[in-house]
């Protein structure tokens, strides 16, 4: 990918993250999640009053995309109000090595970005390949 295709890709990640729903943590997180074949799925993080249904911005990227039909995919951007480039949990990570996301665009409201490859977020991961 090149640095316009990561620029696009963080601002609609930018766009989604107005629409989190966060009342409890007021965390804002958005997600972008670029399909094989150029299509865009936006996501947010979508709280509950029960704590743990929570979910976050990256999975309903990727659930909306793949209740959608889509399998194959290229890159996923995140972004939140974080010090450094924000840092998608354990879950997420679990769910992009499932749908195999080669790429993870990290960034936070600065503008501080780190591009990651699966494998350098998830070492050892468990997965399809496993079974
Ligand atoms: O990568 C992350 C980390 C956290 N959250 C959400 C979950 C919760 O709503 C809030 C605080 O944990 O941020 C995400 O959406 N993605
Ligand atoms: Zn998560």
């Amino acid at each position: 990918m090149d640095s316009e295709e990561i620029n696009t890709l963080i601002q609609f990640a930018t766009v989604a993250r107005e629409q989190s729903y966060s009342p409890y943590s007021n965390f804002a997180v958005g997600a972008a999640l670029l399909c094989q074949d150029g299509t865009v799925y936006q996501g947010c993080n979508i709280e509950n009053a029960s704590f743990g249904m929570t979910n976050c911005a990256e999975r309903t990227a990727i659930f909306k995309a793949v209740s959608e039909g889509h399998r194959l995919f290229q890159a996923i951007a995140v972004i939140a109000d974080t010090e450094g480039p924000c840092a998608p949990c354990g879950a997420c990570r679990q769910v992009m090595v499932e749908f195999n996301i080669p790429t993870i665009i990290l960034t936070n409201l600065k503008g501080h970005t780190q591009v990651y490859t699966l494998d350098e977020l998830l070492p050892l991961s468990f997965g399809p390949k496993d079974l």
